[in-house]
Parts: C-alpha cells; structure tokens; sequence
C-alpha cells in the first residue's frame, strides 16, 4: 500500500458546496416528465430517462455540481490508471482489461489463455467444469455463462462459491472426475471459501486416483501461492492488483466463460465495454449515458430518499445481473465517509435488488406499484429475442413497458372510481373500493434497451453500470474501490471457527469464562450462547 498523502484526492465535503445546494433544490423543485422523450444512443444500447426528475435547471445544477467535484480530471485519473483507490493506494485499471491497445503484459496474457482454451476445444478436453470464486471471481462468470448458454453448451459448468459444504457437494455430484476441469478463481489467493472449496475437489480428484495438479487451473493476482497449492504454471492465468475484484470479469476471470461460451463471447464483451469507456470520455455531460444515471441516482437517494434501486431485466437470461450489480453498486458505494474520513451528510449508496420481469411481477411488484416507499427501477430489454416464438416477446416486452407505464402515471382516486363505476358497482361499492385501486405513479426509472442480448451490448451494459457507480462515488466524494467493511465480518469469523471446533482440543473462549464463572468480554451474551450450543452439534 503506497504511503500517498490522502490530500490530493480529498474533495470538500458536498454538503458545504453551493453546487450542492443547488442540485438539490433544483431535484426537489421538478418532476419527471414522460411525456418529453430523454433518450440517449450510447453504444451497445439505448437509455431512456424520461421516467427521472429532469429540468434544464437539474441538468445545469448536475453539470456545475460535477464540475465543483473536479470529475473530468477525476476521470482522466480513472482511465490513466492512476491510484484513483486512495485508501489501499492501489489503481482501479478495469477499462484497460479491454482497450483495443492494451498494454503488452495484458495483450499476451489475453492472447496465452485464448490459446489455452482453444487447445482444449480442439482436444474436446473438459466436458465438466467447477468454477470456484466467491463475489467478484464469481458473478461475472455466472452473468455470462447464463446469458450466453442459456439453452445448454457441450461443457457442463458449476459454480461453487459459499463455504456451505451443501455447495462443493452439489458441484461435484455425478461428475466424472477424469473429464473434470477445477478452476480456482481468487484475486488474492486468500479467500477462505475458494481455498476450503478448493481443497474439497483436490481430494475428490485424489480420490479417484487422479493426480490432481492436471486437473486444476487457476486465476489470481498472486501465481506463487497459487503454484504453492499445487497448480502448475502453465495453468495459471494472470490477474492484476490494480483491477478490483467486481472490476475484473474483463481479465482471464472469465475462463470458464470462455471454457463453456467461447473466446469470442469474452472478445465482444471486450469490445461493447470499451466502446462505452469511449462515450463515457467523449460524450458532453447531458448525453453521457453513464453521467445521466449517477445524476439520477444521487438525486433519487440523497435528495429524494429513496432508499433502494430496483433492477428489472425483462430477459431470463439476465437473472445473474441482479447479483452482479448488487456486489458492483453496494461494495462500492456502501459506504458513509468521503476519503477524508468525514460522513458525507447524504445518504448515499442504496440497496440494490430484483429479478427478472415477468417473474418480479409476481413477486414484489404490488410493492412497487402501491407500498409506502416504491423504489426506483432500471427496466433493462433486449428488442430482438434468440427464440422463435415471436408472441413471447411481444408479451414479455408488452409487460415492461406496461409495468413502467403504470409506475409512471399511476391512478387518481377520481380514476379509480370511475372505473369501478364503469365495471357495474354501485356508488357505495365504487367509493369503499376506489382508494385500494389508487397508484401514487410517479416513480422514477430508467429503460435501458439493447438491440439484442450480444456480448457487445452486454459488455456495454456492464461498462454503463461500473461507470455511473465511479461517477456517484466522485459526487458523493468516497473511494468506490475498497470494502473494508467486508473485513471486519471475515476477521471475526475466524476467531469463532476455532471456537466452534469440539475437536481442536482448545477450550472455546465461553468455556473458559463458565469455567471461571467470568462473562467472556470478547461476546456479547447471545453470540457466547449460540456459540455454546453450535459447538455441541445436534445434541440438546
Ligand atoms: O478474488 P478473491 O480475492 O478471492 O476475493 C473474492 C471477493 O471477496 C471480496 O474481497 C469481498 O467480498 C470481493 O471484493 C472479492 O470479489
């Protein structure tokens, strides 16, 4: 970690800006407006914001707002690869995983892996492949493997992230360990998850009498530990340290998407992204796709409140998106201090959920529709479907838009009534039921259109998220590359895993305080009781 004074990149704190103010009051003061179209062509895809509060005046505050925080030179730092992370000193290099001139080290990385892959294809080497990662080693994997073999491929691949055992049990289950590829996925080699997973199919590969190191590859940043556990060094592939973890589906990552999809599937991800990194650098603030969303969001949580983001693709096979965006949005922007280390004042980022339309529908769009707080949604389709049953499409791509529209406009009480009227009631019936069929409307969302579910428009897709994430962060002034606060969780398990283990001969710290009859004041009562009666198994 470099010893780099936080001073340089230490913004003032927004709310003691003038420009603050004004965005906020300009957010308060105007209303959305879907009947004036706010659409922007961004590469790969089209965003409609005419479901967000937009006035000149927004976009103007927006603009001096952005300018007060020094973006366009917090961008250039983004894209130059300079250590735009301060509290880890460390850069946050993603855009350069898929720049068309990418340095020589990542070109003959990329260019070392496809050739990998290709010998495999050509060998039909690896019908199963266990993918093992956790987080950022493994969403973006799952994201691309379901969106693109969707309806099946030759491989058969798994995915085993959580330490559950039920995981690593259910991964290997009915497969023949001598067509089987493990892949380790871990940026820092460390994770526990991976490495126990890990370390379950190493000795389920033993165990069938194989010698296991042919049966491993590895992804890290870190080779030397992966080749001390037992990879060899043909079969390691290369991550960075200056790309973070929900940064890196760009790198070899994605090997076992292209194991199962194919290096072309990686390739046009590759293109779709960079073309977004190119109009999120060249576009003018009011028709940058990206820069338009973060604008949105910050008034949407800081100014207006609302608490949560919706994400509703209308295409299945977009259900790992939802996860995806959840790690990249909330580890990044889940955080109340600016890199200062002072609150920001606002709220800032919200919490992300969803699922796929039409599935949502019937799940928790009555919430959305009529609850006390709604939420903003991103209504994500593709235009053109890849099956052959054009009347799904059109009832599927019917059902966002209705679905927005109703969010939208809602229903008055006066509505309400009349329509009940007009079913047959009569007016007494007409007046006890009219107020449960009211819609507030207004519910502020994005629709985000893609041609067609290509790597191109998902990678452009991928891109317009990470870098409306990075613009928030620069508003808001935090440092949307760390996740200290996934640390304190990970340190305090460990402690208690050694506690939890009847085995391991050491009295458990509440052993020891009964024992003494002194309370253990590294636990709160209930984690020492609980702790007491997990050690103990199943009996009473
Ligand atoms: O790739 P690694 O080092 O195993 O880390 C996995 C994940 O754990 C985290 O550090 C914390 O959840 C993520 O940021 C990361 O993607």
């Amino acid at each position: 970690m470099s010893d780099r004074p936080l001073a340089a990149d230490t913004p003032a704190p927004l709310i003691d800006l003038p420009e603050w103010k004004r965005f906020a009051l300009a957010a308060q003061t105007c209303a959305p407006r879907p009947d004036a179209l706010d659409l922007i062509e961004a590469p790969g895809l089209a965003l409609d914001s005419s479901g967000q509060r937009h006035s000149s005046d927004l976009m103007a505050a927006g603009e001096a707002l952005l300018r007060a925080r020094d973006f366009d030179t917090q961008r250039a730092r983004l894209l130059a690869g300079e250590p735009v992370n301060v509290t880890e000193g460390r850069a946050a290099w993603h855009t350069v995983l898929r720049a068309p001139e990418a340095p020589a080290e990542v070109r003959a990385e990329r260019e070392r892996m496809d050739a990998w892959v290709r010998r495999a294809d050509a060998g039909r080497r690896w019908r199963h492949v266990v993918h093992v990662g956790i987080g950022g080693s493994d969403w973006g994997v799952r994201l691309a493997v379901t969106a693109f073999g969707y309806a099946g491929t030759w491989r058969d691949v798994r995915f085993v992230a959580n330490i559950d055992g039920h995981a690593i049990e259910g991964g290997l289950a009915g497969l023949d360990p001598r067509e089987t590829l493990v892949v380790l996925v871990s940026k820092s080699f460390t994770t526990a998850e991976t490495l126990e997973n890990g370390a379950r199919a190493r000795e389920w590969l033993t165990g069938a009498g194989l010698d296991p190191a042919a049966h491993l590859a590895a992804v890290t940043a870190r080779p030397d530990r992966a080749r001390a556990w037992g990879v060899p060094d043909d079969q390691i592939f290369r991550l960075w340290d200056w790309v973070g973890g929900r940064f890196s589906l760009w790198s070899a990552v994605s090997l076992s998407t292209t194991l199962a999809v194919g290096v072309d599937v990686l390739e046009g991800l590759r293109a779709g992204a960079a073309a977004m990194d190119a109009h999120f650098t060249q576009a003018p603030l009011a028709e940058n796709a990206p820069v338009r969303m973060a604008l949105a969001g910050v008034a949407n949580r800081s100014v207006l409140g609302q608490g949560s983001l919706n994400i509703a693709p209308y295409d299945s096979r977009l259900a790992n998106l939802v996860p995806y965006i959840q790690q990249l949005d909330m580890e990044s922007l889940g955080k109340s201090v600016d890199a200062a280390g002072r609150p920001v004042g606002v709220p800032t980022g919200p919490a992300v959920w969803g699922m796929p339309g039409t599935d949502a529908q019937h799940t928790f769009f009555q919430w959305m529709h009529q609850g006390s707080d709604g939420a903003p949604v991103d209504f994500i389709l593709c235009r053109e479907a890849d099956h052959h049953w054009p009347a799904h499409h059109r009832q599927l791509l019917a059902n966002c838009l209705a679905q927005r529209e109703a969010l939208m406009r809602g229903k008055t009480l006066a509505q309400a009534r009349a329509e009940c009227l007009a079913e047959g009631m009569d007016a007494a019936r007409a007046d006890w039921l009219a107020p449960h069929r009211v819609h507030p409307g207004g519910r502020p969302n994005h629709l985000i259109a893609l041609p067609r579910l290509s790597p191109y428009s998902l990678g452009a897709l991928l891109a317009l998220y990470e870098h409306r994430v990075f613009t928030q962060g620069v508003i808001w002034g935090i440092d949307p590359f760390d996740q200290w606060g996934v640390e304190y969780g990970k340190v305090l398990a460990r402690g208690i895993v050694a506690e939890l283990d009847p085995s391991s001969g050491q009295a458990s710290r509440a052993d020891t305080a009964a024992a003494s009859g002194a309370a253990d004041a590294r636990h709160d009562a209930s984690t020492r009781h609980w702790i007491e009666r997990l050690r103990r198994g199943g009996s009473p």
